[in-house]
């Protein structure tokens, strides 16, 4: 067993899409920088989670648009081809391997130390590598804990012997199940119910609340369960699990108990109840903090709870926003003023300054992959209301959009948008719809950049496009 230490300015534990991103910036920034990894440069996202489960859903909402297409709906009429589907599903996630990471590190200049890494008292970190050898990492500045999340399971009688399915199992399964019991309405449960339908499993969605992706628009989720339903889903509202067994062996059959007693038999149950941070084994403890917790922090990204400012906690960790776009804008910020403190550069921690991450709080884009796809950004007109805003709801249906109908025949979709009346500006969009997906960069510039309505009459949208559902929303506000 060997024993190294070395210093650098800055030590990232954890190179998921987050943790890369503030190694990127701090190298930029000319501060020497470490980064630990103990799986694959790229983290959940790129392997287990986004690529991945965007990879299976591509061929199933590009067909149910194809086959709303007159002309061409006859073309896409056919199952989808599995096994080609499963192998670009394997090319996008390069085969579970990571030398192009590696070589992207290696030509920015950031050193890589491939083991588990934990923190050891103030400034320090000790990685535990693959052969049980041990480096010591002190950090000059900071160390940024970027080690993110794993599913989290409930506590349900007989889950653990049964087996179930997190994320990772279900987006990178090498055969489609049978029968699969989907639990969850959230977004890993909507998107995977869609793509393992469409591959061709007979699926169950068991539901505890009373509607899907809660937190949106109620629309949202309604076109989303219409969508699911079409599609063939069994979808069960208000549906909580009593207990899971799997009988015989490895192979067996799960056996699934709901709360009123009816029982239900599948091959596979997965579980899409959230997250839960990787912070149980980073050595919390050494640094007056408590292992398993999420890390609490401040504006500009340093955990609150730690003395003297060296200790920074980035995406998904921190439970601010759990995704890879808005961990990444995090990372580009924290990388940043990471930077600034060590030249001893000024730090602006203003509303939209360099070193805050003002989106977070009032500009969250996000999609989800569904037939229809929901676009969503900003406050929902029940959040603006919650704020105390005094805000205007302008809705609209796709059906009186020229582009709409050119785009899809009987296209059926929403769009909401949500105006601050003492500011004039739209403050929340959400689009539903086939294709809204590539809407949202607008939405989210129109409330980023906080454009008085009165100004949106002059972005002309291009006709016949999706995009004239701005005209339409801006003729219902104006009445
Ligand atoms: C099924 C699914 C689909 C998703 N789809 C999308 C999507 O379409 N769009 C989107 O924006 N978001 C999506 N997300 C969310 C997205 O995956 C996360 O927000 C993102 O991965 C967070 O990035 P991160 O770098 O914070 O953490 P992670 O990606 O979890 O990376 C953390 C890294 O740290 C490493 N690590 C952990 N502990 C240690 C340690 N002690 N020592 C060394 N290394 C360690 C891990 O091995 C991992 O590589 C999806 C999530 C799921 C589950
Ligand atoms: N397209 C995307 O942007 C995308 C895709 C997938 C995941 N993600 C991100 O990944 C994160 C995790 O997604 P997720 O779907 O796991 O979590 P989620 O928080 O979106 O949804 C979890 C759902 O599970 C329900 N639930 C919680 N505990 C339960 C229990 N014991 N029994 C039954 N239901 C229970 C909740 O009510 C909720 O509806 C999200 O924050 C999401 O933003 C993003």
């Amino acid at each position: 067993m060997n024993d190294t230490s070395r210093t650098y300015d800055v030590v990232v534990i954890g190179a998921g899409p987050v943790g890369e991103n503030v190694a990127d910036r701090t190298r930029a920034a000319g501060l020497s920088t470490v980064i630990v990894e103990s799986e694959l440069l790229g983290g959940e996202c790129s392997y287990w989670a986004c690529e991945p489960s965007k990879a299976l859903l591509r061929p199933v909402l590009a067909r149910a648009d194809a086959r709303r297409v007159p002309g061409l709906r006859k073309a896409v009429e056919g199952p989808l081809d599995v096994p080609a589907v499963l192998a670009h599903r394997d090319d996008i996630v390069f085969h579970w391997h990571d030398e192009d990471q590696v070589a992207w590190l290696d030509s920015i200049d950031v050193a890589l130390v491939r083991g588990h890494g934990r923190l050891d008292g103030p400034r320090q970190v000790v990685v535990t590598t693959p052969d049980g050898d041990t480096v010591r990492l002190s950090a000059r500045h900071a160390v940024a804990v970027c080690t993110g999340t794993g599913a989290a399971l409930p506590d349900i009688p007989g889950l653990a012997e049964a087996r179930p399915w997190t994320s990772r199992e279900i987006t990178s399964a090498k055969a489609v199940p049978g029968r699969l019991v989907v639990v969850g309405g959230g977004v890993v449960a909507v998107e995977m119910a869609t793509a393992w339908r469409a591959l061709g499993s007979e699926v169950t969605m068991l539901v505890r609340g009373s509607g899907l992706l809660p937190g949106r628009e109620p629309f949202a989720g309604e076109l989303v369960a219409e969508g699911l339903r079409e599609a063939g889903v069994d979808l069960r509202l208000g549906t909580a699990v009593a207990s899971v067994a799997r009988d015989g062996g490895p192979d067996g059959e799960v056996r699934v108990t709901l709360g009123d007693g009816d029982q239900l038999v599948a091959d596979e149950i997965l579980f899409a109840v959230g997250r839960a941070p990787r912070t149980e084994d980073i050595g919390l403890e050494t640094v007056g903090l408590t292992p398993g917790d999420w890390l609490k922090v401040d504006p500009t990204f340093r955990v609150s709870a730690v003395e003297d400012g060296w200790l920074y906690a980035v995406g998904d960790v921190n439970h601010i926003v759990l995704m890879t776009h808005q961990g990444k804008y995090q990372a580009r910020i924290a990388g940043a003023v990471i930077g600034a403190r060590a030249n001893g550069e000024p730090v602006d921690e203003s509303r939209w300054g360099r070193h805050v991450a003002t989106a977070d709080s009032e500009a969250v884009p996000q999609v989800v992959f569904t037939d229809p796809e929901v676009a969503t950004v900003g406050l929902t007109a029940q959040e603006a209301e919650r704020e105390g805003r005094r805000v205007r709801v302008v809705d609209n249906d796709f059906r009186s959009v020229a582009g709409a109908v050119q785009y899809a025949e009987g296209f059926r979709g929403q769009a909401r948008m949500v105006v601050d009346l003492d500011r004039g500006t739209v403050v929340g969009a959400t689009f539903v719809g086939p294709g809204v997906a590539e809407l949202l960069y607008s939405a989210t510039v129109a409330v980023v950049s906080e454009v008085p309505v009165e100004r949106l009459w002059h972005a002309v949208p291009a006709f016949p496009t999706v995009s004239e559902v701005w005209l339409r929303l801006l003729e219902t506000y104006r009445g």
